[in-house]
């Protein structure tokens, strides 16, 4: 196992060198040993459950470790706060996988730094399971995101409104670089850094930037948008709220990072939140892609700095933009809609089993949509059943009598292709899980773990959601939505 840590090295305004605080009595509780191979963990290593719990929990540091917690800024709900940082995570450094891919090790929950803004610096058992748990589930669905290697129980108990145990995660991802974290630098008029972290960027994520023509901030830009896009696409495809797109927590990787609110849209509206600070519903199911074009505008601005014109010496004038180069971005900014809504169109039709785009589709598919709503009809298990009606006579009556004339106008569309209906069904099938982490369940896992200090729940849960499109002899336990459940759910940015 061996540890490079190249955020480091960008310099000391990048980070508080922050190290985790050792609590009273790890114990492991929920190992990743898919990730854990994939990461080259040594077997040794990964039989040794005393030593994983005493390195996941940040009491002893992995030899080559050089935590940090990352400095970072990022818009609230809108509102913007120059410094938040990691204020309860140690990035351990980095670690190559078997295919020389580069991924963060980080702590979450692991003590203080100069970040913490009064906070314990810990986390609970409850997020923690709920943070492996979905990001498990969304990797299985084929969502970008980050993931986690462990759960460790620290001993200790931390206070939310109620006591409960403390747990640390481990959390692995393709990097921890935030909108929030160009912000950082940005606010603070620091040009230096803005351009390592620039770079910085490019060769992690992008390095086929290096060999484009262009500008390297609208190229990056340009990058960004695209995963943006891709990842709010996923989420819609699979019914995922995320819950707090603040800035802070969209990464420009584009996978998912920050489960703390989330939850699973239910019935189909898009106004759907489930967030109980999310009073104007500005992270609703249906705003997600407005919300992903706001951060990136946001990111815009903060690269805005890097694209200045040469000024003459001694100048006080206010330094502008290049033209050409504004032009270039506001280009991108006002193409995202464009973009996006080509792309959700292609993502519906995926789930309809259009092989190929026909006039009309569209009023298809906003019926459908419209209808569900209208019916309060749950979206994973509609979409479901469209796939399964093709072969499947129960499913066919189920959504003749609930759907009507809007499923006869699909049937007709659908099998009125070239394409054999095998076919059409398994690429359905790619985009309609047959179970997803629902709210109740969800819940139902978290508070067995928490109430029976045994991992048993969330490993059975694990079992089942690690096949989300295929129905094994588990899948049927998971798949009922919670009559009611749903209405009056509500999550909480969990710390
Ligand atoms: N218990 C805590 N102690 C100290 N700081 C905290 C705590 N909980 C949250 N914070 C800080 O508050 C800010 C916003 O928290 P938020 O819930 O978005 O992030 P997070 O869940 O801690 O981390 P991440 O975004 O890395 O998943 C971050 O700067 C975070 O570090
Ligand atoms: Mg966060």
């Amino acid at each position: 196992m061996q540890f490079s840590n190249t955020y480091i090295k960008l310099g000391e305004r990048f980070f508080d060198p922050s190290h985790p605080t050792p609590v009273d009595n790890p114990q492991l509780f929920l190992w990743n040993s898919a990730l854990a191979d994939q990461l080259q963990i040594p077997q040794e290593l990964q039989k040794d459950t005393d030593a994983l719990a005493q390195y996941f929990s940040g009491n002893q540091l992995l030899e080559g470790a050089e935590p940090l917690s990352a400095a970072y800024a990022g818009h609230q709900f809108g509102q913007f706060n120059p410094q938040l940082g990691d204020g309860r995570a140690h990035l351990l450094g980095e670690l190559l996988d078997t295919q020389g891919i580069r991924w963060d090790l980080q702590l979450k929950g692991s003590g203080t730094s100069a970040f913490s803004r009064g906070g314990d610096g810990r986390c609970a058992i409850g997020p923690a399971v709920r943070e492996f748990i979905m990001s498990e589930a969304m990797h299985a669905l084929g969502v970008p995101t980050t993931r986690c290697l462990a759960v460790t129980l620290t001993g200790e108990t931390v206070y939310r409104q109620q006591p409960h145990p403390g747990a640390v995660v481990t959390r692995v991802g393709s990097s921890h670089i935030r909108v929030g974290s160009f912000q950082f630098f940005s606010a603070r008029g620091d040009k230096e850094s803005l351009t390592v972290l620039r770079d910085y960027t490019i060769d992690r994520h992008f390095p086929e930037i290096n060999d484009m023509e262009g500008d390297r901030n609208v190229l990056l830009l340009e990058k960004a948008i695209e995963r943006q896009i891709n990842l709010v696409i996923h989420w819609l495809r699979v019914g995922f709220i995320h819950g707090v797109m603040n800035t802070d927590n969209t990464a420009i990787s584009g996978d998912t990072i920050d489960f703390g609110p989330c939850a699973m849209l239910g019935d189909y509206d898009p106004r759907t939140v489930y967030s109980s600070i999310d009073h104007q519903g500005r992270y609703a199911y249906g705003n997600q892609a407005n919300i992903a074009l706001w951060n990136m505008t946001r990111f815009a601005e903060s690269l805005l700095s890097l694209c200045l014109k040469e000024q003459p010496e001694n100048s006080d004038a206010e330094p502008e933009v290049k033209e050409d180069l504004l032009d270039q971005i506001k280009d991108l900014i006002n193409g995202f809609a464009e973009r996006f809504e080509k792309a959700h169109q292609q993502m519906l039709a995926a789930k309809l089993g259009f092989v190929e785009a026909k006039d009309g589709d569209e009023t298809i598919m906003l019926e459908i949509l419209d209808q569900l709503t209208a019916r309060k009809m749950d979206y994973t298990q509609t979409f479901n059943h469209l796939t399964k009606s093709l072969n499947d006579e129960a499913s066919h009556q189920y959504l003749s009598e609930k759907l009507a004339d809007t499923y006869n106008t699909w049937r007709q569309r659908v099998t009125q292709q070239d394409t054999d209906v095998d076919t059409i069904q398994s690429s359905m099938r790619q985009q309609n899980p047959v179970v997803i982490p629902r709210n109740h369940h969800v819940e139902a896992v978290l508070q067995a773990c928490e109430s029976s200090g045994s991992p048993e729940a969330a490993l059975s849960f694990l079992d089942v959601l690690r096949n989300p499109y295929q129905e094994t002899a588990d899948t049927p336990q998971y798949q009922d939505s919670g009559e009611g459940f749903d209405s009056d759910y509500q999550t909480f940015c969990g710390t």
